[in-house]
């Protein structure tokens, strides 16, 4: 006899790439069913702390809570920076996402994408922080193998394939074959410090101080790896004078901000060009056949396929939804038995 399916012992396992910026949650047999900015907002009454909201609502709080309230980013360059608070955002974002069809209190098996250049004991954390959230059994993947798999790229085959995962902390390039990483790194630089770029930039040229979330939509808008035509598009932003203390707002031009990324635009082109001097001459001949692919939501910056290109030599190609090729690789791994062996216990 059939069971019907909330009785399947496996309908509720999931996959979760924990990143820097967003949290990304596939679910078996559901798809990606969260996406949510990876920020808790903690209200402290009493001296007792007590999580407030999370994800979207909580990003909406950032650089706006009142005194009692914190509005928290528990990771920081890809790894956790505060284990409690991450623990509780794990949760909360678990229980979100089974939304009600984890029946019977099934228990359900977890995948945790983790950064290739995590440490033992981050690996350890997360592990924990999942099974303390509910897990039964968890088992990790390497960001780059998951970015690889959701990107469609032939990783269980005997031929080289090229990937950079731009992440809000950190970008990871890795080669992959045969199931297994042949070349990994790991450069703590990504959207954030983009962010934190266009934020310097802005201070030390305008005076003008920018909170993040404005910073981040400079970049969104006006971002870019190689300059414009002329001065390129504008927009307005907002923030503070620092000369006389007083909200201000000026415009600024795409040209400008494509100068203040071209350090960090740089140290992501030399991680590219130290992973491909490193890479064993038969997997070169394979990457140059089937180029570089770009995942993690760094790839969305404009022209940045163009500039790593013309460094590179190489073609370079965005995967189809960047912003969510890991979790939905991480969610494939675990349920196409093609994938054996790219999951790990550490
Ligand atoms: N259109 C865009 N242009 C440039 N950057 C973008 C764009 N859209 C999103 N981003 C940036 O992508 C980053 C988030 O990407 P992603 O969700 O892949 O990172 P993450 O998984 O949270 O980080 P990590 O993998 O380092 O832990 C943010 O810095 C965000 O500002």
């Amino acid at each position: 006899m059939k069971l019907p399916r909330f009785f399947s012992s496996t309908a509720c396992d999931m996959a979760i790439d924990l990143g820097t910026v967003n949290t990304v949650i596939h679910v078996r047999d559901r798809g990606i069913v969260l996406n949510e900015p990876s920020v808790i907002a903690i209200e402290t009454r009493d001296g007792i702390r007590k999580v407030k909201v999370v994800g979207n609502e909580a990003k909406l709080m950032m650089g706006k809570t009142p005194s009692g309230i914190q509005a928290i980013r528990p990771l920081r360059d890809g790894v956790i920076a505060d284990i409690d608070v991450a623990e509780q955002m794990i949760k909360h974002f678990m229980d979100k996402a089974l939304d009600g069809h984890s029946r019977f209190g099934r228990r359900h098996e977890v995948v945790i994408c983790v950064p290739t250049g995590s440490t033992m004991v981050e690996r350890r954390a997360l592990r924990d922080a999942a099974s303390n959230a509910g897990a039964y059994k968890v088992q990790l993947i390497e960001e780059p193998m998951a970015a690889a798999i959701g990107a469609g790229l032939p990783v269980t085959e005997p031929r080289g394939a090229m990937v950079v995962d731009i992440g809000g902390g950190t970008t990871e390039v890795a080669v992959l074959s045969l199931r297994g990483i042949a070349y990994s790194s790991s450069a703590r630089v990504g959207g954030d410090r983009l962010d934190d770029a266009i934020a310097s930039h802005i201070r030390r040229t305008h005076n003008l101080m920018i909170g993040e979330a404005t910073s981040e939509r400079v970049k969104c808008e006006l971002g870019a790896a190689t300059p414009p035509d002329g001065e390129g598009r504008r927009m307005i932003v907002k923030g503070r004078d620092l000369v006389n203390g007083r909200p201000a707002e000026m415009t600024i031009s795409e040209a400008e901000i494509v100068d203040a990324l071209s350090e960090p635009v740089g140290q992501i082109k030399m991680a590219v060009m130290t992973a491909l001097e490193q890479t064993a001459p038969e997997l070169s001949a394979d990457i140059i056949e089937e180029g570089i692919t770009l995942t993690g939501g760094g790839a969305l910056l404009q022209r940045l396929d163009e500039a790593l290109s013309d460094t590179t030599g190489l073609p370079v190609t965005v995967a189809e939804k960047p912003l969510i090729c890991v979790a939905m690789g991480a969610g494939r791994a675990l349920e196409d038995r093609a994938y054996d062996g790219v999951l790990t216990v550490s």
